[in-house]
């Protein structure tokens, strides 16, 4: 089984709603077992500013799906709650990236695995290591949160609802 990490933005509507569809369409993947999620963040907006608040989360998934195939699952979430590619980092009902996959680095014409932004992105790495707090990027000696300490936004990411149950990954999206 393979064990991979994504990343969920949404900062359109009813961003919560958007992310637990999200997470329930991931859930219903019959070859795709959700095994941690954080909690909701809420968090300013990174490379194109004039954009409203995002909530992100960090998800972890166990799949036996290739990462091709993990990204067109990804894609197809993303298509169904109506993603409109606008605006480079602009505005998006939900956005699902590739952090992780096992320990595996990959480099092809659609795919870019670890994720090339992780250690730039406190809206990532939070999450990410609230859930992975001794995470490292393959090859690399450095713990993700040695490299959080080093950002200078980590203020632009405040919790925005706790996730209060490890054991139940879905209680968050209950309340
Ligand atoms: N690790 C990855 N996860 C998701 N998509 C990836 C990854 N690596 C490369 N891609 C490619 O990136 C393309 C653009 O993705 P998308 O429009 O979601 O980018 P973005 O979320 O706006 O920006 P960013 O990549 O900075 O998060 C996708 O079509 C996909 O082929
Ligand atoms: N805070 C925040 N900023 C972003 C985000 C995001 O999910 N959260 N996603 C982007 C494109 O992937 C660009 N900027």
């Amino acid at each position: 089984m393979n064990n991979v990490y994504l990343s969920l933005g949404s900062n359109i509507g009813n961003r919560l709603e958007y992310l637990r569809e999200a997470v329930q369409m991931l859930h219903n993947h019959k070859q795709i077992k959700v095994v941690n999620i954080s909690s909701v963040y809420e968090t300013d907006p990174v490379g194109y500013e004039e954009q409203a608040l995002f909530l992100n989360i960090v998800v972890q998934i166990e799949t036996s799906l290739n990462p091709s195939s993990v990204l067109e699952k990804c894609q197809s979430i993303e298509n169904e709650l109506g993603r409109k590619r606008i605006i480079r980092w602009g505005p998006r009902t939900i956005d699902l990236d590739i952090l992780l996959y096992n320990h595996e680095n990959i480099v092809s014409d659609k795919l870019i695995i670890p994720h090339p932004r992780i250690e730039e992105r406190a809206f990532v790495l939070v999450p990410l290591i609230e859930i992975a707090p001794d995470i490292k990027l393959p090859n690399k000696s450095m713990r993700l949160k040695e490299s959080l300490k080093l950002l200078p936004d980590r203020e632009g990411v405040r919790v925005w609802k706790q996730q209060k149950n490890g054991e139940d990954v879905f209680e968050l999206f209950e309340s």
